[in-house]
């Protein structure tokens, strides 16, 4: 038997550091949104006890380094599952990009093995072995729009915000999210309205949502890598509505509501960025399939 799962990739319209805790993690507030990129995850039942990933992105790794394995070994202990499994990834989410590629791809197979195994679980129970795995997995698994708390794991559902165009452009440089959170200096924050974007993604006000958008860690990642900055103000010149970087970088996304300029934007781009997306919000939690 086999069955395939959506992984679609996330953005932060709003990311806020509060402090840093004494297990190294730092309390964050964040607006997490997906969007129509997405991984397909196929999982197969396959002879033996051993999970094997297959994947055609060199790198992407295929051991246990890879959280789609990290998500399937955690369920085989837990539920005591003794069959084996093939999990092929195809990967068309930039790697290593601030968009939770890999976390979305552990979600994913969280919530496949679930419907292969029948183990029963809820969303709440696979969200609950997902940060386990990682702060961003949480979220995954439930995808949508959501307020994410803790370490990034105490998830709030909110509605989808305004439709938009998405334009997603990442520089050729692969940025560590431990690196970034480690230069942070919390003393030095400009924090963005985290309630003032809940209350625009509430009203269906994308003007607000465009204002709104913020990321402390932006910073940290734009001042080692000018290149993100590059990018940022040719998003700007080319008509963007509003440009921010997702998560610790290194892509920069811009909302863009009319396809012609968004359109404009991506011809645009596509002459110096070799990865450059028009992609659509996924917004509600539906959208999974
Ligand atoms: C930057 C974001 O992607 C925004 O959504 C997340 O905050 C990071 O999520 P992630 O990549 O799933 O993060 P993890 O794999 O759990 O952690 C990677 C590293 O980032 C740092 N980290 C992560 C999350 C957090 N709230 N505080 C941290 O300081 C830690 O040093 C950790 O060792
Ligand atoms: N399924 C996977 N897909 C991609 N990379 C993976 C996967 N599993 C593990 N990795 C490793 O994780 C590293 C970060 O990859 P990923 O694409 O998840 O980063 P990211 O999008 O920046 O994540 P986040 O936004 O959650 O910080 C990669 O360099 C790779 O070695």
């Amino acid at each position: 038997m086999k069955l395939m799962e959506k992984a679609p990739a996330k953005i932060n319209l709003a990311l806020d550091v509060l402090f840093k805790r004494p297990d190294g993690y730092h309390e964050v507030e964040m607006i997490m949104t997906t969007v129509d990129l997405a991984d397909r995850i196929e999982l197969k039942e396959i002879k033996g006890n051993h999970i094997q990933i297959l994947s055609h992105n060199r790198f992407v790794p295929d051991d246990h380094r890879n959280l789609a394995y990290q998500a399937a070994f955690i369920l085989k202990e837990r539920f005591g599952i003794n069959k084996g499994v093939s999990i092929t990834i195809e990967k068309n989410i930039p790697v290593a990009a601030g968009l939770a590629g890999g976390s979305s791809d552990a979600a994913a197979t969280l919530r496949g093995l679930n419907r292969l195994w029948k183990l029963g679980l809820s969303m709440d129970e696979l969200a609950e072995i997902g940060a386990k795995i990682g702060s961003d997995v949480s979220f995954c698994v439930y995808g949508g729009t959501a307020l994410a708390r803790g370490r990034g794991e105490k998830i709030t559902h909110l509605p989808a915000p305004p439709k938009c165009w998405v334009i997603l452009a990442k520089p050729t440089i692969g940025v560590s999210t431990a690196d970034i959170y480690k230069r942070l200096q919390t003393s030095k924050m400009e924090h963005p309205d985290v309630p003032g974007m809940i209350s625009a993604i509430m009203e269906n006000n994308y003007h607000d949502v465009c204002e709104g958008l913020g990321n402390v860690l932006e910073q940290v990642t734009l001042q080692l890598y000018p290149e993100v900055a590059n990018i940022k103000d040719q998003m700007k010149t080319f008509g963007a509505d509003s440009v921010l970087m997702s998560g610790s970088g290194p892509t920069v996304f811009g909302l863009v509501e009319h396809d012609s300029r968004m359109q404009r934007i991506y011809n645009g781009l596509r002459g110096f960025c070799d990865q450059v997306y028009a992609v659509r919000l996924l917004g509600d939690r539906n959208n999974l399939e």
